[in-house]
């Protein structure tokens, strides 16, 4: 697809029907890196297949693991045990996730290994992440700029760290966590704010210690050192927060219904759902039931006339990924949406929170920006603009599902990054009813 395509999202009649949300993103990526570094088989079953995902099986591949697909989002990893330098330069796209994980997953392992991204990901900060893993031993040269991707991970022995986090990030703890595997001694990470667990679970699926002390609102997670993972079986539960496009669509789209099926409902990935019922959304869930190790459910959305409210900024961290198209649906809502505390989402795919603002604008929305946040006034949605995605799949989507609602179509640039995160997205919003071409 060429950088200049567009997706036009035009005001559509009422959305209607079942689908089934796609595979979990971060799950996905954790799957096929802990398959790898396990001995043995892992097979994973609903792997997500968008392109952030297919980056981190290359990566596997070519860090010495036996990566086969054998049909939709069903995988076969074969791990030694341990992983090798590849012969090239790692490619992980426009994933943060998938870099970051992997940083953490070499640095215990005696490779070099030079990490590069799309003009999305050579933008983001990593000294976040190989700041503590230097501090556990492993070296980093940046090839450019610092802190800047690309670049060359030496890793090797490493020491475990005491480490108390200073944003709640899921990359961070998990990049530790996975150096820590391979790490002398008992590594200890400090959240004083949580973020999401999945690492911690995914550890103990295949086969290693983790021991979680609650402290406050946060945690204490200590791993000690010398472990190592039996490949097992994963069954990737679907993506909360691809299952948010839909279900927004539904919230504003007047007369629609729409269940998005096997939705994740991790309480630390789920708290869009809760904003959504303290703004008056007529959200239910139903089918609760337990699937590889996470509670999943069918989650409904009727239209429904919603009430600005101020987010608690305690629920940033597990709905970090969301406020964009939270922001969408706050611009249809009756007074103010109030969403403080997201400076992290600045650090994202683009920088979040003005792309957002200045799209919401764009569609004759009020908006205010603040340096952590911003403020949305409901009412309705002028659209017939045509807004930048700065290569976000996140910004592409929310502004879609804004088009579906608004009084004049909008147009996205750059809609080829949805692929990332929600490959058949049209496809799947088009067959609810949606007019996007
Ligand atoms: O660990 C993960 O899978 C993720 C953690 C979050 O990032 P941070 O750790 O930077 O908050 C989130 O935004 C990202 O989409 C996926
Ligand atoms: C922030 C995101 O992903 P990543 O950090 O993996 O690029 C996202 O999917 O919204």
């Amino acid at each position: 697809m060429s950088e200049s395509k567009t997706f036009i999202a035009s005001p559509s009649p009422s959305l209607k029907g079942a689908v089934k949300a796609p595979g979990d993103k971060s799950i996905s990526h954790r799957s096929l890196i802990f398959g790898a570094m396990a001995e043995g088989v892992t097979e994973i079953d609903g792997l997500l297949e968008g392109d952030d995902i297919l980056a981190t099986a290359r990566a596997m591949a070519s860090l010495g693991a036996k990566v086969e697909k054998f049909g939709q989002g069903h995988w076969k990893v074969t791990g030694k045990g341990r992983l090798q330098s590849p012969n090239d330069t790692i490619d992980c796209g426009n994933a943060g996730t998938g870099v970051r994980l992997l940083m953490g997953a070499v640095a215990g392992y005696p490779v070099n290994v030079t990490f590069d991204g799309d003009v999305s990901l050579r933008k983001r900060p990593m000294k976040r992440v190989t700041g503590p893993l230097a501090s556990m031993g492993a070296r980093f040269d940046w090839k450019l700029d610092e802190d800047r991707l690309p670049v060359e991970v030496k890793g090797g022995k490493l020491t475990a760290i005491d480490y108390v986090q200073s944003v709640a990030s899921a990359q961070i703890k998990s990049a530790i966590l996975l150096a820590a595997l391979n790490a002398s001694g008992t590594t200890r990470i400090t959240e004083p704010e949580k973020s999401r667990d999945h690492t911690e679970r995914m550890l103990v699926a295949f086969g290693a210690k983790v021991d979680v002390q609650e402290v406050g609102e946060g945690w204490v997670i200590a791993l000690e050192g010398g472990q190592s993972l039996r490949g097992t079986s994963v069954s990737v539960p679907g993506d909360p927060s691809s299952a948010a496009f839909p279900l927004a669509a539904a919230l504003i789209v007047p007369g629609s219904e729409v269940t998005v099926e096997g939705v994740m409902l991790n309480p630390l990935r789920a708290a869009l759902f809760d904003t959504w019922i303290d703004m008056g959304a007529d959200l239910t869930i139903t089918n609760r039931q337990m699937a590889g190790g996470e509670e999943v459910g069918d989650v409904t959305a009727r239209y429904s006339r919603l009430k600005g409210i101020v987010v608690p900024e305690m629920r940033a961290a597990a709905m970090i990924d969301e406020y964009p198209v939270l922001a969408a649906t706050a611009a249809f809502a009756e007074g103010q949406t109030v969403m403080r505390g997201i400076g992290e989402m600045r650090v994202k795919e683009s920088d979040r929170i003005a792309l957002m603002v200045a799209g919401l604008r764009a569609c004759g929305v009020e908006v205010e920006e603040e340096p952590e946040g911003f403020v949305v006034t409901g009412g309705p949605v002028k659209g017939g603009a045509t807004v930048d995605t700065a290569h976000d799949h996140r910004i592409a989507m929310s502004h879609l599902v804004l088009g579906l609602a608004a009084e004049h179509p909008v147009a996205v640039r750059d809609p080829e990054m949805i692929a990332t995160s929600f490959p058949g997205f049209v496809a799947l919003m088009n067959g609810l009813g949606a007019k996007i071409a």
